[in-house]
């Protein structure tokens, strides 16, 4: 089987608050032929794909709440997203806010699937560091209430089957911890997918705003080097209801370099061919796991 496909990462611009699930929809269903008709067989959509980002803003009306989060996967409005990726036969990462019901309880997480292209979804994954704040803070431009709004994920970072190799996923801030790509290369990751939503403006520190992009490609391309793993990271762009975010959608070889990336800050792909038997030109040397980690001088790094 062959090792070697084309990915696309499908940048979003902007999706204002009132924009209807349809339209996102239509976005990233013209995207992902444009990214077909170009050879990929998987393309990757940012975190929240669906709606805007909004913790932004505080929701205290529990049904205009709920209305940003999705209780089945595919439902009827993402199923035409589903269908024309299966009669093309691409698979793609998408991210959404889920409602769920556990054990009687409803439960909200930020999640993301990876779909196959037959149309199953292969892998699922809830968002497990989580940005922001509980409560709402009047003093900042905008909120960031993703700590309200979501729970820890309870999935863990999986490791799963799928386009002749190990996928993992991610979302937006997991990017940011070692520890996110470190087990999921432990677990045999060859390629991580994540979105991000990522202000231009970070209210507790300012004076590293215009640091933004070098933190994001920072994180993702150490991860990849790290852990001898593609990434692709995708963003949602632009001036979303006022509030500037980050583009910067890229996909990053297991040396760490980007080696496709977005211009602008509106509907984009950036592409590449992913050949997941590169991932063993660190693995093999570098970081060859069994030969060179020493756990036993990293215990710290699990302490609560
Ligand atoms: C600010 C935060 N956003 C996010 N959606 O997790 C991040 O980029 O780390």
């Amino acid at each position: 089987m062959t090792r070697k496909f084309i990915a696309a990462a499908a940048q979003l611009g902007p999706i204002a608050r009132d924009e209807p699930r349809a339209s996102a929809v239509a976005r990233m269903q013209k995207l992902l032929i444009d990214a077909h008709r170009r050879g990929a067989e998987l393309v990757v959509f940012p975190e929240l794909a669906l709606t805007t980002f909004f913790p932004r803003w505080l929701i205290e009306d529990e049904a205009e709440l709920d209305a940003f989060y999705e209780t089945e996967m595919p439902n009827a409005e993402v199923q035409p997203l589903f269908d024309t990726a299966r009669d093309l036969g691409v698979g793609f990462y998408l991210g959404y806010a889920e409602i769920a019901y556990e054990h009687g309880q409803k439960r909200r997480f930020n999640t993301s699937i990876t779909v196959d292209k037959t149309g199953q979804i292969i892998g699922k994954y809830r968002k497990i560091h989580l940005p922001g704040h509980p409560e709402y803070e009047d003093w900042r431009p905008f909120q960031h209430l993703e700590k309200r709004y979501f729970e820890h994920g309870n999935l863990g970072f999986g490791v799963f089957d799928g386009f002749g190799g190990k996928l993992g996923m991610c979302l937006c801030n997991d990017r940011r911890w070692p520890e996110t790509f470190r087990v999921l290369g432990l677990r045999g990751a060859e390629l991580v997918m994540l979105g991000y939503n990522t202000p231009v403006h970070y209210p507790l520190a300012p004076e590293h705003d215009h640091l933004q992009d070098f933190h994001n490609h920072l994180s993702m391309q150490a991860g990849a080097y790290a852990n001898g793993c593609w990434v692709i990271g995708t963003a949602k762009a632009g001036r979303e209801e006022g509030c500037d975010l980050i583009g910067g959608t890229c996909i990053i070889a297991p040396t760490g370099e980007i080696i496709a990336k977005t211009q602008g800050f509106g509907d984009e792909l950036a592409m590449a061919e992913i050949d997941l038997d590169r991932c063993r030109e660190l693995r093999e040397n570098v970081f060859n796991f069994a030969l060179h980690r020493e756990p036993d001088d990293y215990r710290d790094i699990c302490a609560g």
